[in-house]
C-alpha cells in the first residue's frame, strides 16, 4: 500500500500535511506520533472512511480514488468500533460475510466463523452476547470479524486501548504471531512507544500530519532523522546547550561538557534515561529519588538546576536522597539549529 502526498484539511487544519509511506505486503508497519498528528486520519483515508483533499492512496497498484470503503478489502479494528451488541459472537463474524454481494451459502460461512474462532482462540464463545465476554475477549472477537473477509490490509486502531497492561501484552504478542503466521499486511495506530517497537518490523513516526522517519525500532533510537524524532522516541531529555570548537556545554544545567562534531552555535542534546549518567562527587545537581533495579544500575530523578532530569547511576554508586552528583553523558544526539546532527560521546 502507498500513500503519497495526502492532505486532508478540517476547516483551516490539515491533519494530513502531505503524508507519505509504502508499506510492503505481509509488512507489519506502527504509526506512532502525538496526539492529534494525524494517525487515525491517516488510516480512515486509507480504509476510505475519510476523504483527502489531494494525493493519492494506492492498495495493491491500484489507485483508491473513488473506491468506497467496503469494495476496498480491508479489516478494520479500531478500538471504538465496537461490536454488535444485539448479535452473538457468531453473528459479529459472520456479518462480513453476509453482507457480501457474492454471499456465500450459509454452511460456508458457518465453517469459516469457527475456523476464524478457532484461530483468535475463543471458539467457545460463538452463542455469546459481546457483553457477556472480557475485554480481551472482545478484541479477539472484532479482529475474527475483520479477518473475516479476508483483507489484504489489517487496519488496527488502538486495539489494546481498554485492556489492562497485563491483558494488552498478551494479546499483542499473540496478534504479532498471528501476523507472522497469516502474513496479512498490518498497520497498526499507538501512542504507547513499547506497543509499537515490540510489534512492528518498522516504525512510522508522525509529526503534524506528515511521517518524519520510517524505521526499524533500533535505527530510530540509533538514528533519528530530526529533532522531533530524537525528542520523541526513547524518552530522551531535551538538553538546549551551545557548540563551541568542538564542545557542547549545557550552561546553566550542570551537566559536564560532552565532544560534539558540530560548528559553533546553539544547538539541542537529547540524551535517554541511560545515557545520563551520575557519579559521586560535590556538584550542583541533587538526587530527588532512586530506585534500585533487579538487574543494572540504580534509576535516578536528579534536581540539575531548573531542570528534573532522568539518570542512572555510575558504576559502583550508591546515593541517598539529597546527595549531591555529578552528571555527564553517556552519549547523545546533538542537533545544530539548522537540523545538522551528530552522535555525541
Ligand atoms: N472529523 C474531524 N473534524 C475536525 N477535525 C478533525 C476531525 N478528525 C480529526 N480532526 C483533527 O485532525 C487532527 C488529527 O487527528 P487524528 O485523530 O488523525 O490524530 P491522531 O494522531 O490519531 O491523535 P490521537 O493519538 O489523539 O488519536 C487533530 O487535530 C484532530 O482534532
Amino acid at each position: 500500500m502507498e500513500v503519497r502526498d495526502v492532505v486532508r484539511r478540517f476547516g483551516g487544519l490539515a491533519a494530513l500535511n502531505g503524508a507519505t509511506l509504502s508499506v510492503a505486503e505481509g509488512e507489519f508497519v506502527a504509526l506512532l506520533g502525538p496526539s492529534g498528528s494525524g494517525k487515525t486520519t491517516l488510516l480512515r483515508a486509507l480504509a476510505g472512511l475519510e476523504g483527502v483533499d489531494s494525493g493519492s492512496v494506492r492498495i495493491a497498484g491500484r489507485d483508491m480514488a473513488g473506491v468506497p470503503a467496503r469494495a476496498r478489502g480491508i479489516g478494520v479494528v479500531f478500538q471504538h468500533y465496537a461490536l454488535f451488541r444485539h448479535m452473538t459472537v457468531f453473528d459479529n463474524v459472520a456479518f462480513g460475510l453476509r453482507v457480501r454481494r457474492q454471499r456465500p451459502p450459509a454452511a460456508e460461512i458457518a465453517q469459516r466463523v469457527r475456523r476464524l474462532l478457532e484461530l483468535v482462540q475463543v471458539p467457545e464463545l460463538e452463542r455469546r452476547f459481546p457483553e457477556q465476554i472480557s475485554g480481551g475477549q472482545r478484541q479477539r472477537v472484532a479482529l475474527a470479524r475483520a479477518l473475516a473477509i479476508e483483507p489484504r490490509l489489517l487496519l488496527l486502531d488502538e486495539p489494546f486501548g481498554a485492556l489492562d497492561a497485563l491483558v494488552r501484552k498478551e494479546v499483542r504478542r499473540w496478534l504479532r504471531g498471528l501476523h507472522d503466521e497469516l502474513g496479512v499486511t498490518s498497520i497498526l495506530v499507538t501512542h504507547d512507544q513499547e506497543e509499537a517497537m515490540e510489534m512492528a518490523d518498522r516504525v512510522a513516526v508522525m509529526e503534524r500530519g506528515r511521517v518524519v522517519q520510517v524505521d526499524s525500532a533500533a535505527a530510530l533510537l540509533r538514528a533519528p532523522a530530526t529533532a522531533f524524532v530524537a525528542g520523541f522516541v526513547g524518552d530522551a531529555a531535551r538538553l538546549p546547550c551551545a557548540v563551541r570548537g568542538g564542545v557542547a556545554r549545557f550552561d546553566p544545567l550542570p551537566i559536564a561538557p560532552i565532544a560534539a562534531a558540530l560548528p559553533d552555535g546553539p544547538a539541542t542534546a537529547f540524551a535517554r534515561p541511560g545515557e545520563m549518567v551520575a557519579g559521586r562527587g560535590a556538584g550542583e545537581a541533587r538526587v530527588r529519588l532512586m530506585r534500585e533495579e533487579v538487574e543494572g544500575p540504580a534509576r535516578l530523578v536528579v534536581q540539575a538546576g531548573p531542570a528534573v532530569l532522568d539518570a542512572v547511576a555510575a558504576p559502583g554508586a550508591s546515593f541517598a536522597k539529597g546527595d549531591p552528583c555529578l552528571l555527564s553523558l553517556r552519549g547523545a544526539h546533538v542537533f545544530a539549529a539548522d537540523g545538522t546532527r551528530t552522535r555525541a560521546g
